[in-house]
């Protein structure tokens, strides 16, 4: 059996994918975390659609241009990419580079899902937070943006699917004999959702009344953003397949959970 190693496996996004690639059978999978922001039993997420800024063009392709990130969490995400775009210039490195967009919900088991330390910075946990009563009310950040409702927009991509093109992306890089060893893909729906939106799929979802009010825009958010993932389609094979709705049913149920325990 393959020996695969896999950082930050007990983060969000990382125990999602150990379990797939565990589901799999092929692979005899090492987790590596140093449990930096872990709240003992599980931790917070990374991803990469910081490279983008507020992008010109929509939705963005790969070959969307990257943008000075205005974090220095956004930074290092660029950095990292040119790091490895370096390596595999001067190496037999095969690098693959997932861009997630707005990872969202909860294993379906209920088991695994986001816990954020403190008070959530995302939307989703902050939204089963207030629903559960850990939160008064969620504060929608900005209703003046030039969007169909004032909200922001973000492309909500169901953690299972992302965690499956893990393995896609794996397979794709194990299998193939390509001209190049670095490859970027897009991981996102297409579809651009707005914070109203969002906030009402999980009210229909899950049946839950939830508190809201508008407040001012928060610093440095991106207007708007939605991936085009044809190439994750066309060369992995990928295809998100969660709705809106139950990717905010798997969030709540996880967050049911959770209180349960403590
Ligand atoms: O309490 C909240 C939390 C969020 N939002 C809004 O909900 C949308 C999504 O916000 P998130 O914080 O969930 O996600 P962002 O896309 O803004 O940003 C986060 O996710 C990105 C990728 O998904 C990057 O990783 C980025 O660094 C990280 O801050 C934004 O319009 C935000 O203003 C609210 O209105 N109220």
């Amino acid at each position: 059996m393959k020996k695969i190693l896999i950082t930050g496996g007990l983060g969000y996004i990382g125990s999602h994918t150990v379990v797939e690639f565990i589901k799999k059978d092929l692979y005899d999978v090492i987790v590596v975390d140093n449990n930096s922001t872990s709240e003992t039993w599980i931790k917070q997420q990374i991803e990469t659609i910081t490279v983008y800024g507020n992008p010109q063009h929509l939705p963005v392709t790969e070959n969307s241009p990257t943008s000075i990130p205005e974090s220095p969490y956004g930074m290092t995400k660029l950095m990292s990419e040119h790091i490895l775009q370096d390596a595999v210039k001067s190496s037999s490195l095969k690098v693959v580079s997932l861009r997630y967009f707005n990872p969202v919900g909860a294993h379906e088991s209920g088991l695994i899902g986001e816990l954020p330390i403190g008070v959530p910075y995302y939307l989703v946990p902050f939204i089963t937070q207030t629903a559960i009563g850990l939160r008064d009310k969620l504060v929608i950040h900005g209703n003046d943006y030039p969007t169909r409702d004032g909200t922001c927009i973000r492309d909500y991509i169901y953690i299972t699917d992302l965690a499956l093109a893990h393995l896609q992306a794996l397979e794709f890089i194990e299998m193939s004999n390509h001209d190049t060893h670095w490859h970027i893909f897009n991981l996102g729906t297409g579809v651009g959702v707005t914070v109203l939106e969002a906030v009402q799929a999980f009210i229909k979802a899950t049946k839950q009344p939830l508190k809201f009010e508008y407040g001012p825009r928060r610093p440095g958010d991106t207007i708007e953003i939605y991936a085009n993932f044809d190439k994750a389609k066309k060369i992995l094979g990928w295809m998100p397949k969660t709705s809106l709705e139950s990717m905010m049913l798997s969030a709540w149920n996880w967050e049911k959970y959770v209180r349960s325990r403590s």
